[in-house]
């Protein structure tokens, strides 16, 4: 399965980041204030918020755009509305980097979102450091109180997390560390189908006190009504915003 070998990829990048730990804790500490991503999301309630992705290539759709320049792009999103930037830095299965990432942070102004695998305290550190302003952590890659210690770490350091469900299972795990948002993504990570329905199965789960944001397999706006009359505050839009679909002036000429 991909997700096995992404870990296990993940987890030797980090094994050679360990010693720094110390060095990137210490710069991570000295940045100046993060955006609030919870604050971007909720700004305008009853509007369905979009974090708009920079991300090169895909393990389940392969490359997305010939010509990749996540600056372009994140500026492009942020002209046309979105509330905030989500960027791969994943190198080996989605072309990532997290010099992306620090680019994008430094050409736009609204929150963005560090978009990886994150296994160890180290790369959270390494996040901050970068410039992101929140992270996400997927609870199928963790233990529970591996979870709980990252979120934890991740608030002590001024980042916002975006806590990753595949599962009302997952739902209960991401719940114990009390997060502010959730991503319920729709992507079944084995057959990697996605399936809008199972964001309307999770909101009931979720409750409205959460921000919840809906993953993965929106491409038209009738999606995006959809999830927002389900109750999400937004919905996070890769693949068909880097493939030229004007998605984001879609959604504010006909919202
Ligand atoms: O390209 P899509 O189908 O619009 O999906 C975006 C985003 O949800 C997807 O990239 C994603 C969701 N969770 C992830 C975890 C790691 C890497 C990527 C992802």
């Amino acid at each position: 399965m991909f997700l096995d070998r992404i870990v296990a990829s993940v987890d030797a990048r980090v094994e050679a980041l360990r010693d720094e730990w110390a060095r990137l804790e210490e710069k991570a500490q000295n940045m100046p204030p993060t955006r609030s991503l919870a604050d971007a999301l909720r700004a305008d309630p009853g509007t369905l918020q979009v974090i708009a992705e920079c991300k090169q290539r895909s393990p389940s759709k392969g490359w997305l755009t010939d010509h990749y320049d996540p600056v372009a792009q994140a500026q492009g999103y942020q002209r046309a509305g979105a509330a905030a930037i989500s960027v791969l830095t994943e190198p080996e299965f989605f072309a990532g980097d997290l010099a992306h990432l620090r680019a994008v942070r430094e050409a736009v102004s609204i929150p963005v979102l560090r978009k990886d695998f994150i296994r160890h305290p180290v790369q959270i550190a390494e996040a901050r450091a970068a410039g992101a302003d929140a992270v996400l952590l997927i609870i199928r890659i963790l233990e529970p109180d591996q979870y709980r210690a990252l979120y934890d770490y991740a608030t002590r350091l001024g980042l916002d997390v975006l806590v990753e469900i595949h599962s009302p299972v997952e739902a209960e795990v991401a719940l114990t560390a009390h997060p502010a948002i959730i991503g319920v993504n729709n992507r079944d990570l084995d057959s990697f189908e996605t399936r809008l329905s199972f964001s309307q199965e999770m909101a009931l789960a979720l409750g409205p006190d959460i921000i919840k944001v809906s993953e993965s397999g929106i491409h038209q706006v009738e999606d995006l009504r959809q999830v927002r009359d389900w109750g999400y505050q937004a919905v996070l839009v890769g693949e068909a915003l880097m493939r030229g679909r004007p998605l984001l002036e879609e959604w504010r000429a006909n919202g």
